[in-house]
Protein backbone atom coordinates (compact mmCIF):
# COMPACT_ATOMS: atom_id res chain seq x y z
CA UNK A 1 0.00 0.00 0.00
CA UNK A 2 1.34 3.33 -0.77
CA UNK A 3 1.61 5.42 2.10
CA UNK A 4 -0.88 8.26 2.26
CA UNK A 5 2.06 11.29 2.93
CA UNK A 6 3.76 10.27 -0.80
CA UNK A 7 0.02 10.28 -2.60
CA UNK A 8 0.92 13.85 -3.46
CA UNK A 9 4.52 13.14 -4.61
CA UNK A 10 4.89 12.78 -8.78
CA UNK A 11 5.40 8.85 -9.48
CA UNK A 12 8.46 9.66 -11.73
CA UNK A 13 11.55 11.85 -11.84
CA UNK A 14 10.22 15.45 -13.59
CA UNK A 15 6.92 14.82 -14.12
CA UNK A 16 4.63 17.74 -12.40
CA UNK A 17 3.32 17.43 -9.03
CA UNK A 18 -0.20 15.65 -8.65
CA UNK A 19 -3.31 17.91 -8.45
CA UNK A 20 -4.85 17.85 -4.77
CA UNK A 21 -9.06 19.12 -6.09
CA UNK A 22 -9.98 18.21 -9.49
CA UNK A 23 -10.78 20.85 -11.16
CA UNK A 24 -14.90 21.18 -11.28
CA UNK A 25 -15.44 22.99 -15.16
CA UNK A 26 -18.57 22.00 -16.96
CA UNK A 27 -18.70 18.67 -18.49
CA UNK A 28 -22.33 18.28 -19.15
CA UNK A 29 -21.54 16.13 -22.49
CA UNK A 30 -18.42 14.28 -23.40
CA UNK A 31 -19.11 13.93 -26.95
CA UNK A 32 -17.44 11.07 -28.69
CA UNK A 33 -15.95 11.37 -31.96
CA UNK A 34 -13.54 8.47 -34.23
CA UNK A 35 -10.86 10.77 -34.98
CA UNK A 36 -9.81 8.51 -38.07
CA UNK A 37 -13.36 9.24 -39.80
CA UNK A 38 -12.72 11.94 -41.80
CA UNK A 39 -16.69 12.90 -42.04
CA UNK A 40 -16.83 13.39 -38.29
CA UNK A 41 -13.42 15.08 -37.69
CA UNK A 42 -14.30 17.25 -40.15
CA UNK A 43 -17.32 18.59 -38.10
CA UNK A 44 -15.17 18.89 -34.57
CA UNK A 45 -14.23 22.41 -35.20
CA UNK A 46 -17.96 23.43 -35.31
CA UNK A 47 -18.95 20.58 -32.49
CA UNK A 48 -16.54 21.72 -30.25
CA UNK A 49 -18.23 25.55 -29.82
CA UNK A 50 -21.48 23.07 -28.54
CA UNK A 51 -19.88 20.86 -25.98
CA UNK A 52 -18.47 21.18 -22.46
CA UNK A 53 -15.77 18.07 -23.71
CA UNK A 54 -14.88 16.76 -27.12
CA UNK A 55 -13.35 13.23 -27.01
CA UNK A 56 -10.94 11.60 -29.29
CA UNK A 57 -12.40 7.96 -29.14
CA UNK A 58 -9.88 4.70 -30.07
CA UNK A 59 -11.53 2.11 -28.53
CA UNK A 60 -14.55 0.66 -29.19
CA UNK A 61 -16.47 1.47 -32.37
CA UNK A 62 -13.40 2.31 -33.79
CA UNK A 63 -12.23 -0.68 -36.21
CA UNK A 64 -9.07 -2.62 -35.87
CA UNK A 65 -7.46 -1.72 -38.89
CA UNK A 66 -8.64 1.98 -37.98
CA UNK A 67 -6.97 2.11 -34.91
CA UNK A 68 -4.08 3.41 -36.07
CA UNK A 69 -5.60 6.52 -37.90
CA UNK A 70 -8.18 7.38 -35.20
CA UNK A 71 -4.81 7.77 -32.84
CA UNK A 72 -3.12 9.42 -35.52
CA UNK A 73 -6.08 11.33 -36.57
CA UNK A 74 -6.27 12.68 -33.09
CA UNK A 75 -2.49 13.55 -33.01
CA UNK A 76 -3.54 16.19 -36.37
CA UNK A 77 -6.97 17.68 -34.98
CA UNK A 78 -5.08 18.51 -31.20
CA UNK A 79 -2.31 20.49 -33.26
CA UNK A 80 -4.58 22.19 -35.91
CA UNK A 81 -6.97 23.46 -33.32
CA UNK A 82 -7.30 25.36 -30.08
CA UNK A 83 -10.39 24.43 -28.41
CA UNK A 84 -10.41 27.55 -26.43
CA UNK A 85 -12.24 26.62 -22.91
CA UNK A 86 -13.70 23.06 -24.04
CA UNK A 87 -11.51 20.29 -22.73
CA UNK A 88 -10.15 17.76 -24.95
CA UNK A 89 -10.18 14.05 -23.64
CA UNK A 90 -9.04 11.04 -25.13
CA UNK A 91 -10.56 7.32 -24.56
CA UNK A 92 -7.50 4.96 -24.91
CA UNK A 93 -7.82 0.95 -25.62
CA UNK A 94 -7.94 -1.26 -23.08
CA UNK A 95 -5.11 -2.37 -21.16
CA UNK A 96 -5.59 -5.87 -22.33
CA UNK A 97 -5.19 -4.38 -26.14
CA UNK A 98 -2.19 -4.47 -28.24
CA UNK A 99 -3.13 -0.63 -28.69
CA UNK A 100 -2.88 0.65 -25.27
CA UNK A 101 0.60 1.36 -25.24
CA UNK A 102 0.86 3.24 -28.02
CA UNK A 103 -2.18 5.14 -27.60
CA UNK A 104 -0.58 6.41 -24.39
CA UNK A 105 2.84 7.17 -25.50
CA UNK A 106 1.90 8.99 -29.07
CA UNK A 107 -0.31 10.88 -27.05
CA UNK A 108 1.06 11.85 -24.16
CA UNK A 109 4.54 12.95 -26.05
CA UNK A 110 2.58 14.41 -29.16
CA UNK A 111 -0.39 15.54 -27.42
CA UNK A 112 -0.05 15.71 -23.65
CA UNK A 113 -0.13 19.54 -23.46
CA UNK A 114 -3.56 19.67 -25.62
CA UNK A 115 -5.18 16.65 -23.24
CA UNK A 116 -6.58 17.51 -20.23
CA UNK A 117 -8.44 13.74 -19.36
CA UNK A 118 -7.72 10.34 -20.06
CA UNK A 119 -10.36 7.51 -20.37
CA UNK A 120 -9.50 4.20 -19.71
CA UNK A 121 -11.47 1.64 -20.11
CA UNK A 122 -12.83 -1.51 -18.59
CA UNK A 123 -11.16 -1.13 -15.45
CA UNK A 124 -11.02 -3.92 -12.69
CA UNK A 125 -9.40 -2.24 -9.96
CA UNK A 126 -6.81 -0.49 -8.28
CA UNK A 127 -3.96 -1.81 -9.91
CA UNK A 128 -4.43 -0.86 -13.00
CA UNK A 129 -4.78 2.89 -12.53
CA UNK A 130 -1.78 2.48 -10.58
CA UNK A 131 -0.31 1.12 -14.08
CA UNK A 132 -1.84 4.10 -16.35
CA UNK A 133 -0.40 6.26 -13.09
CA UNK A 134 3.24 5.60 -13.12
CA UNK A 135 3.06 5.38 -16.96
CA UNK A 136 1.41 8.52 -17.23
CA UNK A 137 4.04 10.20 -14.82
CA UNK A 138 7.04 8.78 -16.92
CA UNK A 139 5.56 10.23 -19.85
CA UNK A 140 4.74 13.18 -19.20
CA UNK A 141 8.47 13.70 -17.63
CA UNK A 142 9.49 12.88 -21.01
CA UNK A 143 7.70 15.29 -22.96
CA UNK A 144 8.21 18.10 -20.38
CA UNK A 145 4.57 18.63 -19.67
CA UNK A 146 3.98 20.70 -16.31
CA UNK A 147 0.05 19.98 -15.84
CA UNK A 148 -0.50 16.44 -14.58
CA UNK A 149 -3.28 14.73 -17.22
CA UNK A 150 -6.17 13.52 -15.05
CA UNK A 151 -7.89 10.33 -15.29
CA UNK A 152 -11.35 8.69 -15.97
CA UNK A 153 -12.00 4.86 -15.24
CA UNK A 154 -15.13 3.33 -17.19
CA UNK A 155 -16.94 1.42 -14.82
CA UNK A 156 -17.92 -1.84 -17.08
CA UNK A 157 -16.87 -4.82 -15.92
CA UNK A 158 -18.21 -6.46 -12.71
CA UNK A 159 -14.71 -6.74 -11.12
CA UNK A 160 -14.88 -2.77 -11.44
CA UNK A 161 -18.34 -2.50 -10.12
CA UNK A 162 -17.36 -4.72 -6.62
CA UNK A 163 -14.10 -2.68 -6.25
CA UNK A 164 -15.50 0.89 -7.13
CA UNK A 165 -14.57 2.77 -4.02
CA UNK A 166 -10.60 1.60 -4.68
CA UNK A 167 -10.92 2.37 -8.26
CA UNK A 168 -11.98 5.87 -6.99
CA UNK A 169 -9.41 6.66 -4.65
CA UNK A 170 -6.61 5.45 -6.77
CA UNK A 171 -4.43 8.34 -7.11
CA UNK A 172 -4.84 11.80 -7.16
CA UNK A 173 -5.16 11.52 -11.01
CA UNK A 174 -8.40 10.47 -10.50
CA UNK A 175 -11.17 12.73 -12.45
CA UNK A 176 -14.27 10.66 -12.36
CA UNK A 177 -16.23 7.51 -13.38
CA UNK A 178 -18.79 7.04 -16.66
CA UNK A 179 -21.09 3.92 -16.14
CA UNK A 180 -20.58 2.01 -19.04
CA UNK A 181 -23.94 -0.05 -19.61
CA UNK A 182 -22.80 -2.22 -22.67
CA UNK A 183 -19.97 -3.83 -21.63
CA UNK A 184 -20.81 -4.26 -17.83
CA UNK A 185 -23.84 -6.25 -19.29
CA UNK A 186 -21.63 -8.46 -21.09
CA UNK A 187 -19.53 -8.40 -18.27
CA UNK A 188 -22.69 -9.70 -15.88
CA UNK A 189 -23.48 -11.97 -18.62
CA UNK A 190 -27.03 -9.94 -18.29
CA UNK A 191 -30.00 -11.03 -20.77
CA UNK A 192 -30.17 -7.36 -22.74
CA UNK A 193 -28.92 -6.90 -26.09
CA UNK A 194 -28.50 -2.89 -25.92
CA UNK A 195 -26.65 -0.17 -25.02
CA UNK A 196 -27.92 1.57 -22.21
CA UNK A 197 -30.99 2.32 -21.13
CA UNK A 198 -34.19 0.70 -19.75
CA UNK A 199 -36.18 -2.27 -20.74
CA UNK A 200 -39.46 -3.60 -21.01
CA UNK A 201 -39.27 -6.97 -19.31
CA UNK A 202 -37.51 -5.49 -16.42
CA UNK A 203 -40.77 -4.57 -14.42
CA UNK A 204 -42.77 -4.90 -11.32
CA UNK A 205 -46.38 -5.73 -11.59
CA UNK A 206 -48.95 -4.75 -8.92
CA UNK A 207 -51.10 -7.58 -6.71
CA UNK A 208 -53.75 -9.30 -8.68
CA UNK A 209 -57.36 -8.26 -7.65
CA UNK A 210 -59.53 -10.79 -8.58
CA UNK A 211 -59.01 -14.83 -9.88
CA UNK A 212 -58.27 -13.49 -13.53
CA UNK A 213 -54.19 -12.90 -12.74
CA UNK A 214 -54.12 -11.47 -16.00
CA UNK A 215 -56.70 -8.93 -15.32
CA UNK A 216 -56.43 -5.32 -14.28
CA UNK A 217 -52.43 -5.02 -13.16
CA UNK A 218 -50.30 -2.15 -14.22
CA UNK A 219 -46.84 -2.93 -14.99
CA UNK A 220 -43.86 -0.89 -14.07
CA UNK A 221 -40.90 -0.56 -15.78
CA UNK A 222 -37.52 -0.46 -13.83
CA UNK A 223 -34.46 1.44 -14.00
CA UNK A 224 -31.63 -1.03 -14.99
CA UNK A 225 -28.85 1.20 -14.06
CA UNK A 226 -30.40 2.71 -10.63
CA UNK A 227 -27.95 0.37 -8.40
CA UNK A 228 -25.15 0.62 -10.21
CA UNK A 229 -25.26 4.79 -10.70
CA UNK A 230 -26.23 5.20 -7.48
CA UNK A 231 -23.07 3.35 -6.53
CA UNK A 232 -20.88 4.92 -8.70
CA UNK A 233 -22.14 8.26 -7.18
CA UNK A 234 -21.46 7.54 -3.80
CA UNK A 235 -18.00 6.03 -4.50
CA UNK A 236 -17.16 9.36 -6.44
CA UNK A 237 -18.57 11.80 -3.70
CA UNK A 238 -16.78 9.67 -1.09
CA UNK A 239 -13.32 10.63 -2.57
CA UNK A 240 -14.15 14.04 -4.61
CA UNK A 241 -14.01 12.73 -8.24
CA UNK A 242 -17.15 13.54 -10.87
CA UNK A 243 -19.65 10.73 -11.50
CA UNK A 244 -21.48 10.46 -15.13
CA UNK A 245 -23.69 8.02 -17.12
CA UNK A 246 -21.86 6.69 -19.99
CA UNK A 247 -23.62 5.85 -23.63
CA UNK A 248 -27.33 5.69 -24.77
CA UNK A 249 -27.22 3.72 -27.73
CA UNK A 250 -31.05 4.29 -29.55
CA UNK A 251 -30.14 7.30 -30.98
CA UNK A 252 -33.69 7.48 -32.48
CA UNK A 253 -34.79 7.22 -29.24
CA UNK A 254 -34.71 10.93 -28.03
CA UNK A 255 -37.14 10.74 -25.28
CA UNK A 256 -36.01 7.84 -23.42
CA UNK A 257 -32.48 9.31 -23.98
CA UNK A 258 -33.46 12.56 -21.66
CA UNK A 259 -35.36 10.00 -19.19
CA UNK A 260 -32.30 8.10 -18.41
CA UNK A 261 -29.88 10.87 -18.30
CA UNK A 262 -32.37 12.67 -16.20
CA UNK A 263 -32.25 9.54 -13.65
CA UNK A 264 -28.27 10.27 -13.34
CA UNK A 265 -28.75 13.94 -13.01
CA UNK A 266 -31.07 13.53 -10.70
CA UNK A 267 -29.00 11.02 -8.37
CA UNK A 268 -25.86 12.93 -8.22
CA UNK A 269 -24.17 12.48 -12.09
CA UNK A 270 -22.89 15.84 -13.47
CA UNK A 271 -22.70 14.77 -17.34
CA UNK A 272 -23.05 12.28 -20.03
CA UNK A 273 -21.97 11.01 -23.23
CA UNK A 274 -23.24 12.24 -26.51
CA UNK A 275 -22.67 10.19 -29.47
CA UNK A 276 -24.36 11.74 -32.14
CA UNK A 277 -24.86 15.17 -32.42
CA UNK A 278 -28.60 14.72 -31.45
CA UNK A 279 -27.89 14.03 -27.90
CA UNK A 280 -25.87 17.10 -27.14
CA UNK A 281 -28.48 19.62 -26.76
CA UNK A 282 -30.14 16.44 -24.59
CA UNK A 283 -27.23 16.59 -22.09
CA UNK A 284 -27.23 20.21 -22.02
CA UNK A 285 -30.69 20.77 -20.99
CA UNK A 286 -30.95 17.94 -18.27
CA UNK A 287 -27.77 18.69 -16.85
CA UNK A 288 -28.16 22.46 -15.96
CA UNK A 289 -30.77 22.59 -13.64
CA UNK A 290 -33.99 24.21 -14.46
CA UNK A 291 -34.31 27.92 -13.98
CA UNK A 292 -37.91 26.96 -11.33
CA UNK A 293 -35.44 25.05 -9.55
CA UNK A 294 -32.62 27.49 -9.36
CA UNK A 295 -34.83 30.18 -8.11
CA UNK A 296 -36.08 27.97 -5.64
CA UNK A 297 -32.80 27.16 -4.99
CA UNK A 298 -32.20 31.06 -4.46
CA UNK A 299 -34.95 31.60 -2.80
CA UNK A 300 -34.59 28.94 0.12
CA UNK A 301 -31.04 30.18 0.38
CA UNK A 302 -32.41 33.72 0.63
CA UNK A 303 -34.99 33.30 3.44
CA UNK A 304 -32.41 30.56 5.50
CA UNK A 305 -30.17 33.44 6.23
CA UNK A 306 -27.12 31.63 8.10
CA UNK A 307 -28.36 28.46 6.94
CA UNK A 308 -29.81 27.00 10.61
CA UNK A 309 -32.99 26.59 12.09
CA UNK A 310 -36.00 25.51 10.13
CA UNK A 311 -38.35 27.83 8.11
CA UNK A 312 -41.86 26.98 6.27
CA UNK A 313 -41.64 28.43 2.79
CA UNK A 314 -44.71 28.00 0.50
CA UNK A 315 -46.30 24.72 3.14
CA UNK A 316 -42.55 23.22 2.89
CA UNK A 317 -40.37 22.86 5.81
CA UNK A 318 -36.94 23.76 5.06
CA UNK A 319 -33.85 23.16 7.53
CA UNK A 320 -29.70 22.79 7.12
CA UNK A 321 -30.25 19.81 4.73
CA UNK A 322 -32.55 21.17 2.50
CA UNK A 323 -30.27 24.58 2.27
CA UNK A 324 -27.02 22.00 1.27
CA UNK A 325 -28.90 20.90 -1.40
CA UNK A 326 -30.19 24.08 -2.37
CA UNK A 327 -26.29 25.40 -2.22
CA UNK A 328 -25.67 22.23 -4.51
CA UNK A 329 -27.83 23.45 -7.17
CA UNK A 330 -27.03 27.29 -7.05
CA UNK A 331 -23.54 26.65 -7.29
CA UNK A 332 -23.91 24.33 -10.14
CA UNK A 333 -26.39 27.11 -11.78
CA UNK A 334 -23.78 29.81 -11.16
CA UNK A 335 -20.74 27.73 -12.67
CA UNK A 336 -22.69 27.24 -15.54
CA UNK A 337 -24.10 30.70 -15.95
CA UNK A 338 -20.82 32.23 -15.57
CA UNK A 339 -20.10 31.16 -19.50
CA UNK A 340 -23.33 30.87 -21.07
CA UNK A 341 -25.51 34.15 -21.09
CA UNK A 342 -28.36 32.45 -22.33
CA UNK A 343 -28.92 30.04 -19.19
CA UNK A 344 -27.55 33.72 -17.20
CA UNK A 345 -30.87 35.40 -18.58
CA UNK A 346 -33.34 32.49 -17.86
CA UNK A 347 -32.04 31.92 -14.03
CA UNK A 348 -31.98 35.50 -13.52
CA UNK A 349 -35.70 36.22 -15.06
CA UNK A 350 -37.03 32.66 -13.01
CA UNK A 351 -35.37 34.32 -9.84
CA UNK A 352 -36.35 37.45 -10.08
CA UNK A 353 -40.08 36.08 -10.17
CA UNK A 354 -39.60 33.37 -7.28
CA UNK A 355 -38.74 36.42 -5.37
CA UNK A 356 -41.11 38.69 -6.25
C1 LIG B 1 -20.63 1.28 -25.90
C2 LIG B 1 -19.64 2.40 -26.31
O1 LIG B 1 -18.45 2.21 -26.23
S1 LIG B 1 -20.31 3.91 -26.77
C3 LIG B 1 -18.94 4.84 -27.32
C4 LIG B 1 -18.41 4.40 -28.67
N1 LIG B 1 -19.31 4.73 -29.75
C5 LIG B 1 -19.16 5.88 -30.42
O2 LIG B 1 -18.25 6.65 -30.17
C6 LIG B 1 -20.17 6.14 -31.52
C7 LIG B 1 -20.03 7.54 -32.08
N2 LIG B 1 -21.07 7.82 -33.02
C8 LIG B 1 -21.12 7.24 -34.24
O3 LIG B 1 -20.25 6.46 -34.61
C9 LIG B 1 -22.25 7.63 -35.14
O4 LIG B 1 -22.96 8.71 -34.60
C10 LIG B 1 -23.29 6.49 -35.41
C11 LIG B 1 -22.60 5.28 -36.02
C12 LIG B 1 -23.97 6.10 -34.11
C13 LIG B 1 -24.34 7.06 -36.37
O5 LIG B 1 -23.66 7.57 -37.47
P1 LIG B 1 -24.43 7.93 -38.83
O6 LIG B 1 -25.23 6.76 -39.26
O7 LIG B 1 -23.44 8.51 -39.77
O8 LIG B 1 -25.43 9.03 -38.29
P2 LIG B 1 -26.10 10.19 -39.14
O9 LIG B 1 -26.26 9.79 -40.58
O10 LIG B 1 -27.33 10.62 -38.42
O11 LIG B 1 -25.00 11.36 -39.04
C14 LIG B 1 -25.27 12.64 -39.52
C15 LIG B 1 -23.95 13.36 -39.69
O12 LIG B 1 -23.37 13.56 -38.40
C16 LIG B 1 -22.07 13.00 -38.36
N3 LIG B 1 -21.87 12.42 -37.05
C17 LIG B 1 -22.49 11.34 -36.55
N4 LIG B 1 -22.03 11.10 -35.30
C18 LIG B 1 -21.13 12.05 -35.03
C19 LIG B 1 -20.32 12.32 -33.91
N5 LIG B 1 -20.35 11.54 -32.83
N6 LIG B 1 -19.53 13.39 -33.95
C20 LIG B 1 -19.45 14.17 -35.05
N7 LIG B 1 -20.19 13.96 -36.15
C21 LIG B 1 -21.02 12.90 -36.14
C22 LIG B 1 -22.05 11.96 -39.47
O13 LIG B 1 -20.72 11.74 -39.92
C23 LIG B 1 -22.94 12.57 -40.52
O14 LIG B 1 -22.16 13.49 -41.25
P3 LIG B 1 -22.59 13.90 -42.77
O15 LIG B 1 -23.88 14.68 -42.62
O16 LIG B 1 -21.45 14.75 -43.22
O17 LIG B 1 -22.77 12.63 -43.53
O1 LIG C 1 -18.09 1.87 -23.12
C1 LIG C 1 -19.23 1.93 -22.78
C2 LIG C 1 -20.07 0.81 -22.59
O2 LIG C 1 -21.26 1.02 -22.28
O3 LIG C 1 -19.57 -0.31 -22.75
MG1 LIG D 1 -17.42 -0.20 -23.19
Amino acid sequence: MRSPKDFFAPLALGAPAPVREIPVTPSRMIHFFDPGNEKMAAKVPDIAKKVDVLLGNLEDAVRADRKEAARAGLVAIAKANDFGKTQLWTRVNSLDSPWVLDDLVTLVTEIGDKLDVIMVPKVEGAQDIHYVDRLLAQLEARAGLTKPLLVHAILETASGVANVEEIAGASPRMQGISLGPADLAASRRMKTTRVGGGHPGYLVRTDPTGEDLTEGRTTYQQDLWHYTVARMVDACAMHGILPYYGPFGDIRDVVACEDQFRNAFLLGCVGAWSLHPVQIDIAKKVFSPAPSDVAWARKVIAEMGDGTGAVMIDGKMQDDASVKQCRVVAELADALAADDPELAAAYDAATKEALG
